[in-house]
């Protein structure tokens, strides 16, 4: 291995050296890249950009790129350290040992690129800082809807404009169970064995399914958005686990579909501004442009002051499209490293509160299982009423001896909405509560 005095940290730059942490999906398919697109990396950047070392867990496990075997190394500690390494790219995933590595990383003089959101989510504040310190640059478009470039847009194009909110799909295998369970009508469980059969949902697929993927992804977004810190525990979580094909059939009956969402909002309220960051299932209408992301597809509407409404739209996941958002963060850093800059740090100097999700407000679609009889339906309005919350549209299906009663509400806040669905099931004209969703991507919010 050649560790000449032609890197980074001297003056004379001719070459950026790359090492990288991890060699799974992400990680096999930016060494091949590096490699295959070595001629037109070094154009663009200005310098042959080499891939120095790769840290793996186990030397000898199959891989879906060939590597020369003197540039594996088990010792992920020893290389962030190794005076000739410009720029490390991490790609292990998880809090530990990635925190560790990035950290030794920046102090060791390198710039980092990490597809980690769940550490971002958790502990960014703690990265940036050392980025900081060392003077370094710390990117990461790959944490965020994969290939799709919207940490950039966010983070740059918009910098001059005020972000008011941000509607997300932002996790795959949710999207393809939800799109697959409005087309066929199938239930979640059948549908997420599907998922998985296709290789699209992990065996273990909590992170996905439970939220917590689009919760970190969502913590990311609204920080950016909003210029303020904005972590995983600040983001209210609900997966799509409980979304039963009835619900999506009522979704339906309304012109809409069911998307899991991260939804990032800057709230005007009686104390200043505020951030409200969620993720939950929501009903959006069929002619919102959210509702035509398919199968394991993923897009972020963004609306703005100035600009508008703005969607990204592609692939959000998959080695391939998530090496190629790896690759262009380490195309700006390594220019930036040639021209001895460091590109736009954090930016959290807005400090805002985030709100709780009882204080949100959002609209709602309830559908009640009620007696058929006389007075029912204005007592189950009363009930509204008593909360605060108005309704917009009521619907009611005879069905025999019960009835339906389908309540879409104007927007309310989700405490009122909570207090008034435990009122509704301790009434006795009340058999069930049986479907609550909130209703999301429509002008009369
Ligand atoms: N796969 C995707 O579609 C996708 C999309 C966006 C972001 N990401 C993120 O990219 C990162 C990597 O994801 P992935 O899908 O490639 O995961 P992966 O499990 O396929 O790869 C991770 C690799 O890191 C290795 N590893 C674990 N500990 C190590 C250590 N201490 N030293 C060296 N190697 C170690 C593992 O053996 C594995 O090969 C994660 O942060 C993930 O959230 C993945
Ligand atoms: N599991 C994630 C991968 C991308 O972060 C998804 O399904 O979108
Ligand atoms: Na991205």
């Amino acid at each position: 291995m050649d560790s000449g005095s032609d890197t980074a940290h001297d003056s004379g730059v001719k070459r950026l050296r790359v090492a990288l942490l991890g060699c799974g999906s992400v990680g096999s398919q930016v060494a091949r890249l590096l490699h295959e697109q070595a001629g037109d990396l070094e154009a663009r950047v200005g310098a042959p950009v080499e891939l120095v070392g790769v840290a793996v867990r186990r030397l000898d496990a199959p891989r879906e790129v060939d590597l020369p075997t003197e540039l594996l190394t088990t010792d992920a500690e020893a290389l962030v350290r190794r005076d000739d390494v410009d720029l490390v790219v991490e790609v292990i995933g998880g809090i530990e040992p990635a925190r560790s590595l990035i950290l030794a990383a920046l102090e060791h003089g390198a710039s980092v690129v990490t597809a980690n959101k769940a550490l971002l989510a958790e502990d960014g504040s703690t990265l940036f800082a050392a980025a900081e310190k060392a003077d370094r640059d710390l990117y990461y478009e790959a944490a965020v809807a994969g290939a799709i470039p919207i940490i950039r847009p966010l983070r740059e194009s918009l910098a001059g404009d005020r972000v008011t909110r941000v509607l997300g799909i932002v996790n795959g295998t949710t999207n393809f169970i939800l799109d697959k369970m409005d087309t066929t009508g199938a239930g979640f469980t059948e549908t997420l064995e599907e998922a998985q059969a296709l290789g699209y949902a992990e065996a273990d697929p909590t992170a996905d399914i439970e939220g917590f993927d689009a919760a970190a992804k969502a913590a990311i977004l609204a920080s950016l958005a909003f210029h303020t810190r904005v972590t995983a525990a600040d983001v209210h979580r609900e997966g799509i686990v409980d979304i039963s094909a009835s619900d999506i059939a009522g979704a339906r009956d309304m012109g809409c579909v069911v998307k899991l969402l991260a939804i990032c909002e800057l709230v005007e309220g009686d104390h200043g501004t505020a951030v409200s960051a969620r993720v939950h299932p929501a009903m959006i209408p069929r002619s919102h442009p959210l509702a035509s992301v398919r199968e394991a597809y993923n897009a972020v509407f963004v609306e703005s002051e100035a600009a508008g409404q703005l969607m990204f739209y592609g692939p959000g996941a998959g080695g391939a499209p998530t090496a190629s958002a790896v690759l262009g963060d380490l195309v700006t850093a390594a220019r930036n490293r040639l021209s001895r800059v460091r590109g736009v740090g954090e930016s959290a100097y807005a400090q805002l509160p985030v709100l709780s999700m009882g204080e949100t407000t959002t609209r709602y679609h309830v559908q009640i299982d009620v007696d058929d009889r006389t007075g029912v339906l204005a007592a189950v309005a009363q009930v509204f009423a008593e909360h605060e919350v108005s309704i917009q549209t009521v619907r009611q299906e005879g069905r025999g001896v019960d009835a339906q009663l389908v309540v879409v509400s104007h927007r309310a806040s989700d405490a009122a909405l909570a207090a008034t669905v435990e009122a509704l099931r301790a009434k006795e004209y009340v058999h069930d509560v049986s479907s609550v969703m909130r209703v999301e991507g429509e002008s009369d919010q």
